[in-house]
């Protein structure tokens, strides 16, 4: 900590943490007297009391979450001592070795209210600069273009971390540019479900500038871009659960925050067509959605995470040095054969068969600005599980009653009609079997069950099939194995999060 010979300006003594200094300046106390267009250092006027000063950047708390810089000038009397002082505190920061020195950065400009550029220019970049983190900035030009060039291109060995500016969707375009390329170069099989996933050693920070911004709001405890920034420069680290989703032995997408069927699926099928309207086309969905309540007939099979600590329906809440997090971590230490892959555990699998308004597995809280619980209140970030969330058909208004308590205090799964379950794997298979035409029309963007409505227009059934919402992507596929297989033990990404606060 900083404080003691040197005094802030207003007389009074300041304390600032190493860890959270940004940067440190050297100021020309009474030199503010430009010359030929240059400032000029001045002869030291032997009135002023403390003629030399020097400044530090660091981070303020301020309210729910949020993270500020700040600046504090110090003054002395001499020279030396300032010049000590500055030296000293550089020193320190180089020798953080968490701190990232050279970044990659990629702007969705299209993401959210289009403002990712703006952003990053006018809130994260001076940031970045002031810290003396050095930046190459890549605009996309179209969808995928930062997970192909994650994947192929990118001279990942020149960064210690790369960064989105953009939603969910860039955050997970991150993810399958760096998990891919990770599991390429080790030799690892994708598409095998059963298979161990190779960490991944950089990490990826997410600017939200996106719609719904879960990913960043679940894990910083806010969407707000300056914060991210600073989280960022300062090199907090949270590893994060990754689950593979699989359609027969095929490798499909990972997840990282919420796999949607039903509710959550059709809600973003519809918004997709609706992206001009920016975020609020969530809420236009989601009302349609709402009323035209549709439910989908299916199996849902899982394996119940029965090793570890922690229930769906804890009080507690994962925030930064989670003891579940940790503690379930240790659990699939390098020597350690993971529990769950172990044939008698394998024994575990339960089957429930049934009419569903929704399918939800969480593998983090899913907070956002909507819903500042989240989906799944007490999901751990980095316990190797998943929340299964099952809503199974009911009164419309029952159903209305169930997503309005994930605004308030109330809680959304004491009703007869929901279960939730921790779970370690689990599989949806749709009651009637979709053909591999289905999934190309549905790939095409077609929608069957609108065609099929078309046709029977005074029909009220449900369609047979709803879409996966993958992170905010669309998996059309129905039936689907997911296995959430991410432990420190299989760690695979570093996502910049900030410590105490959350
Ligand atoms: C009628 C009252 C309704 C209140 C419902 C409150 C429940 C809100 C829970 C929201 C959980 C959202 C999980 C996040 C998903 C994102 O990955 C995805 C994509 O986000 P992006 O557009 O990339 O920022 N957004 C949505 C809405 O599917
Ligand atoms: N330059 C681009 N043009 C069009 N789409 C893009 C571009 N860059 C990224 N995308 C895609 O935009 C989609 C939404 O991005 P995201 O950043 O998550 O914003 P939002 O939160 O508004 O959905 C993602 O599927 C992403 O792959
Ligand atoms: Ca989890």
């Amino acid at each position: 900590t900083l404080m003691a010979s040197v005094v802030p300006q207003t007389g009074t003594s300041h304390g600032v943490s190493v860890s959270e200094i940004l940067a440190v300046r050297e100021l020309d106390v009474d030199s503010e007297t430009k010359d030929d267009g240059r400032w000029q250092k001045m002869p030291q006027k032997s009135t002023e009391a403390y003629p030399y000063a020097f400044t530090v950047s660091y981070v303020e708390r301020a309210w729910q979450h949020r993270w500020r810089c700040s600046d504090v000038t110090f003054h002395c009397l001499e020279g030396a001592l300032c010049q000590q002082w500055v030296q000293t505190i550089r020193e320190q920061l180089t020798a953080l070795t968490s701190r990232p020195k050279h970044l990659l950065v990629y702007i969705n400009p299209y993401g959210g209210k289009q403002q990712g550029e703006r952003i990053y220019e006018q809130k994260v970049a001076p940031l970045f600069t002031l810290a003396s983190i050095s930046t190459h900035v890549i605009v996309t030009e179209h969808a995928n273009h930062a997970r192909d060039h994650l994947r192929t291109e990118a001279e990942l060995k020149k960064y210690d971390g790369v960064v989105c500016v953009g939603g969910d969707g860039m955050f997970s375009e991150m993810v399958h540019g760096l998990v891919s390329r990770t599991q390429r170069d080790n030799g690892v099989d994708q598409n095998s479900p059963e298979e161990k996933l190779v960490p991944c050693t950089l990490r990826i920070g997410i600017i939200p500038a996106g719609s719904t911004d879960c990913i960043c709001y679940a894990t910083v405890g806010i969407n707000d871009p300056v914060t991210s920034a600073l989280h960022i420069i300062v090199g907090d680290a949270q590893p994060m659960d990754v689950c593979s989703v699989h359609h027969n032995n095929t490798f499909l997408r990972y997840s990282v925050s919420l796999l949607g069927y039903g509710f959550y699926g059709d809600v973003l099928a519809d918004s997709e067509r609706k992206r001009w309207m920016g975020p609020a086309r969530y809420d236009f969905s989601g009302f349609k959605t709402f009323l035209t309540h549709h439910y989908y007939e299916g199996t849902v099979s899982f394996l119940p995470a029965t090793d570890i600590l922690g229930t769906p329906r804890d009080k507690t809440r994962c925030r930064a040095g989670c003891f579940i997090c940790q503690h379930n971590g240790q659990l699939y230490s390098e020597d350690h054969q993971p529990l769950f892959l172990l044939p008698e555990y394998k024994g575990g699998w339960r089957v429930i068969r049934g009419k569903f308004l929704a399918i939800n597995a969480a593998s983090m809280s899913c907070a956002c600005p909507r819903s500042p619980k989240g989906l799944s209140p007490a999901a751990h970030l980095a316990d190797g599980t998943t929340d299964l969330i099952l809503v199974r058909k009911c009164s419309r208004f029952n159903f209305l009653r169930h997503l309005l308590r994930h605004t308030s205090k109330y809680d959304q799964f004491d009703m007869n009609f929901v279960e939730v379950h921790r779970v370690r794997r689990f599989r949806f298979t749709p009651r009637y079997c979709q053909s591999d035409s289905e999934l190309d029309l549905r790939e095409n963007g077609k929608r069957l069950f609108s065609q099929i409505c078309r046709d029977h227009p005074a029909c009220s059934c449900s369609p047979a099939y709803s879409s996966w919402n993958c992170d905010g992507e669309i998996l059309p596929h129905a039936a689907i194995e997911v296995g959430c297989v991410t432990t420190p033990y299989n760690l695979l990404c570093k996502y910049t999060v900030h410590s105490e606060s959350i």
